[in-house]
């Protein structure tokens, strides 16, 4: 999805930004654990708003929490296309088992 590679494209421009002048910046700067207590924290809003059956409030932290998913990604040296990569091969092989099913029952 093109805001997918657009954001990478950004939060990889980031790696050499001032970390007064830019939130990415600043996480990259506090390091790895700085990023994955982000993950944490946005991850337990995302499962506090689907408690409260917040529709709005799920689709905010998802985002935040996809967004500070993409910065551990670009961290690590890694892509967000790696994991569409991945949900493709499975979405790939669950198609395969689908159809695999389909022809023992019509067979
Ligand atoms: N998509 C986002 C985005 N989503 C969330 N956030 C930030 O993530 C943080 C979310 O943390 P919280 O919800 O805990 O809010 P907070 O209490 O203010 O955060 P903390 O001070 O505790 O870190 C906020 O500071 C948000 O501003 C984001 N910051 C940046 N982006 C994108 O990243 C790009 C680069 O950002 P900069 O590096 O700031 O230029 C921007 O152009 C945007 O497209």
């Amino acid at each position: 999805m093109d805001v997918l590679k657009e954001l990478a494209r950004v939060l990889e421009e980031r790696k050499s930004q001032d970390p007064q002048k830019s939130y990415v910046a600043s996480l990259y700067a506090k390091g790895l654990d700085a990023i994955l207590k982000k993950i944490g924290e946005e991850a337990t809003e995302t499962v506090m708003a689907a408690k409260d059956g917040n529709s709005d409030k799920i689709v905010y932290e998802v985002a935040d929490l996809w967004f500070h998913s993409l910065v551990l990604l670009a961290h690590q040296g890694l892509s967000p296309d790696q994991v569409l990569a991945e949900l493709q091969r499975r979405f790939g092989l669950s198609g395969l088992e689908e159809k695999a099913g389909r022809s023992e029952r019509s067979g």
